[in-house]
């Protein structure tokens, strides 16, 4: 990264606790329409979300995802309850009062929404020139924007010469041209590959950390808010069904629709072939299958020698994976063992000794 660009401090430093985005018991009701009927596109939504946090939205297509994010920015309107940014009530302002809280929001968009006939530069610049800046504060702070992109030695290149990811950095650049203190992020990386998704969220990890940008994204993929999310809110039908850290939902999630997005993500598999054999009872001959799951400091711990060498239990590797979830070590095991009662006891309270979670997932001939 080259010259930082700098980013206006609030002008009253928020304490801590203040939320800089509110959801205060919000609905948005869409009035039934030539034969579509009414819907409830948020219904009772109560969410915090603090200053200089990178909060995710997930949910899955209608849940309310896009809904959510214009109630942010005033593109939309609360049929009840409040939306608070920083304190203000954005449900009632009018259109004028709702232009400084746009320049204070950037928005980051799927499909990037550059103009093919704006070269690089002149995209970036666009935000600033309808802010009314002067040409040598626009010079400079493009310069600074596409620095911190990377993409300087492009300025003058357009939209159709460059790469998807390229022109995410464009959109990028421009959303954060007004200096925001908010960056909305509209499904950022759904059209790009796996390797530019990474490269993208590694730079919104980077300007969230470096100048402190409250960051909100909406997705559908989990592996968005596995990556870069200090906190996550499942959405379904409108609702919020589950928030928290992102770390404690995708290693345990309580509701079923945020388990299924999380299956592939923060666990392993069972191979085919032994899915197919499994059964819920011991028996004479059946080996126990056992899932361990380590997180955190605990993700170091000495499992397997602990339970061969220490308590003698025969363990097979059947799979395994460590990974890190929003920067935090997680790692996820599934063993075989015999099946004896005293044996599966001795092993599960031996692990949980060592402050890893351990169950029981069947048993297999
Ligand atoms: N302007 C509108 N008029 C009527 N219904 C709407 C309007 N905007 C959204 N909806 C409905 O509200 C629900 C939520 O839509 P929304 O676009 O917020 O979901 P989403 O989670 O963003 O979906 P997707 O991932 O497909 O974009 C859907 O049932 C949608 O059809």
């Amino acid at each position: 990264m080259n010259a930082p660009v700098r980013f206006e401090a609030a002008s009253l430093p928020l304490p801590a606790a203040e939320p800089i985005v509110r959801f205060d018991g919000v609905c948005r009701l869409f009035a039934a329409r030539r034969g579509s009927p009414a819907v409830r596109a948020i219904d009772d939504l109560t969410l915090d979300v603090a200053p200089g946090e990178i909060f995710g939205v997930i949910g899955r297509s209608g849940a309310g995802k896009s809904t959510l994010i214009r109630l942010i920015n005033g593109l939309e309107r609360p049929t009840s309850g409040r939306v608070l940014v920083e304190g203000v009530d954005v449900g009632p302002l009018a259109e004028a009062a709702l232009r400084p809280l746009r320049r204070s929001i950037g928005m980051v968009f799927q499909h990037f929404n550059l103009l093919s006939s704006r070269s690089v530069f002149d995209n970036v610049a666009l935000p600033l020139e309808v802010a009314g800046a002067g040409k040598a504060e626009i010079r400079r702070s493009v310069g600074e924007l596409l620095d911190l992109v990377g993409l300087a030695d492009k300025r003058n290149r357009y939209p159709a010469e460059l790469s998807g990811g390229q022109k995410q950095r464009v959109g990028i650049a421009r959303a954060l041209a007004t200096r925001p203190k908010i960056l909305l992020g509209d499904e950022v990386t759904s059209a790009l590959d796996p390797e530019t998704t990474a490269s993208i969220l590694a730079l919104l990890a980077d300007i969230n950390r470096t100048f402190g940008v409250t960051i909100v994204l909406i997705t559908h993929e989990i592996a968005v808010v596995k990556d870069i999310c200090h906190r996550v809110a499942v959405l379904e039908a409108g609702r919020l069904i589950e928030t928290g850290r992102t770390f404690d939902v995708l290693t345990r999630p309580h509701h079923a629709t945020t388990a299924s997005f999380v299956r592939n993500v923060a666990g392993v598999e069972l191979p085919a072939d032994i899915a197919q054999r499994l059964t819920h009872e011991p028996g004479p001959g059946r080996q126990a299958l056992l899932r361990i799951t380590f997180s955190g400091s605990h993700a170091t711990a000495p499992v397997i020698s602990r339970l061969t060498t220490v308590l003698g239990i025969d363990v097979n590797i059947l799979a395994g994976r460590i990974d890190s979830i929003a920067g935090e070590p997680f790692g996820a095991l599934l063993v075989s063992m015999p099946g004896e009662a005293a044996v599966r006891l001795a092993a599960v309270s031996a692990l949980r000794a060592l402050q890893l979670q351990a169950e029981v997932v069947g048993y297999v001939a």
